[in-house]
């Protein structure tokens, strides 16, 4: 079963985000920086042979956003994911998160971190719910855990309906769908309120229609909330679901796709879509592939500044373009 809701537009969703995410952190002039990737190297060594995850990874998410992180298999989305959300530990550069140091917190720091600040949900349906439990149940696990009591009973509740599930409270994970399973696993990822919430993959095993119900569900948590929010995905489509897309390719950040609300000459509001190219501090960026293959760029390139732009030219001397 499938529950229609009212669902506000995306740049309505937007502002509420960002209203509740002051209110959260005691100012809108606090909201810059939530967490912080400056520099992130992750290399993993097995067997004697070095793989280099991440090369020098920058991000900045500020608190209330809602993010999506996008790229091919293996341009290191998860090894991201694994160090934000205090899995794995990064082998240089920054990573802050809520103000926390990813890089040189105690093992107790970093457990209070992952029971308090961050919440997650997994691709895989079965590693977010227990099957023995129903929805209220699982949502109300990390409460009781927390010792909230009744309050914890009346949130539970709270949370499925946000997420539109109210009607699966008292089904198990079997009695659900996948995409039921995957909002009920966002309701149980901010049961204990945190600051962040991360989903790696959240969609992966859904189809389209309905991985749009659990990207709706997190905008509304988003909304709701003030959370801010990081997705983890290799679906590029996923950039109309979000205000703002991150293309990693190579362990770096590539570039990045924003959506904002606009007044046009009509006074209708619209939603732009604008690509930005990352630059990162010692001014190295990537051209899109779509720009290489387009003029058949490769090798070098001729670079002549402006007044108010930087040109690129194929380097080949006999081309025209
Ligand atoms: N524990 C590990 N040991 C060795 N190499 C690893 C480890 N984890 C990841 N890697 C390597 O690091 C690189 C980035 O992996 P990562 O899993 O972050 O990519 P991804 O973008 O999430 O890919 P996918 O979408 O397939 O999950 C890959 O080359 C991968 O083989």
């Amino acid at each position: 079963m499938t529950v229609v809701q009212d669902v506000p537009d995306l740049a309505t969703l937007q502002r509420r985000a960002a209203e509740r995410a002051a209110a959260r952190a005691g100012g809108a002039d606090r909201l810059r920086g939530h967490i912080v990737c400056d520099g992130l190297v992750r290399i993993f060594t097995t067997e004697g042979v070095e793989v280099v995850a991440l090369q020098g990874l920058d991000l900045v998410v500020d608190r209330g956003e809602l993010l999506a992180i996008v790229g091919a298999s293996g341009s290191g989305k998860s090894t991201v994911l694994n160090i934000l959300s205090g899995l794995d530990t990064p082998t240089a550069g920054i990573a802050r998160v809520a103000g926390y140091d990813l890089l040189t917190m105690s093992a107790r720091k970093r457990l209070r971190y992952r029971r308090h600040t961050v919440g997650f949900v997994w691709q895989q349906t079965g590693r977010n719910l227990l099957p023995y439990l129903s929805a209220r149940e699982n949502v109300e696990l990390p409460m009781r855990l927390s010792r909230r009591g009744r309050a914890g009973r009346r949130r539970a509740m709270e949370l499925l309906e946000m997420v539109g599930v109210g009607y699966c409270a008292d089904r198990r994970p079997g009695q659900m769908s996948g995409g039921e399973q995957q909002r009920c696993a966002v309701a149980v990822a901010v049961a204990n309120d945190p600051e962040v919430l991360f989903a790696d993959e959240p969609t992966g095993e859904l189809d389209e229609a309905t991985a749009a119900e659990v990207f709706a569900a997190l905008r509304t948590i988003n909304a709701e909330l003030g959370v801010t929010v990081v997705v983890v995905t290799h679906d590029s489509q996923v950039a109309s679901q979000v205000r703002r897309t991150v293309a990693i390719r190579d362990g770096r950040t590539a570039s990045e796709v924003h959506r904002t609300a606009r007044v046009g000459a009509d006074g209708v509001e619209e939603l732009v879509t604008e690509e930005y190219a990352v630059l990162d501090r010692a001014g190295r960026m990537q051209l899109p592939a779509g720009f290489v293959d387009a003029l058949a760029l490769r090798d070098r390139v001729k670079l002549t500044l402006e007044p108010d732009h930087v040109q690129v030219r194929s380097g080949d001397e006999g081309g025209t373009r």
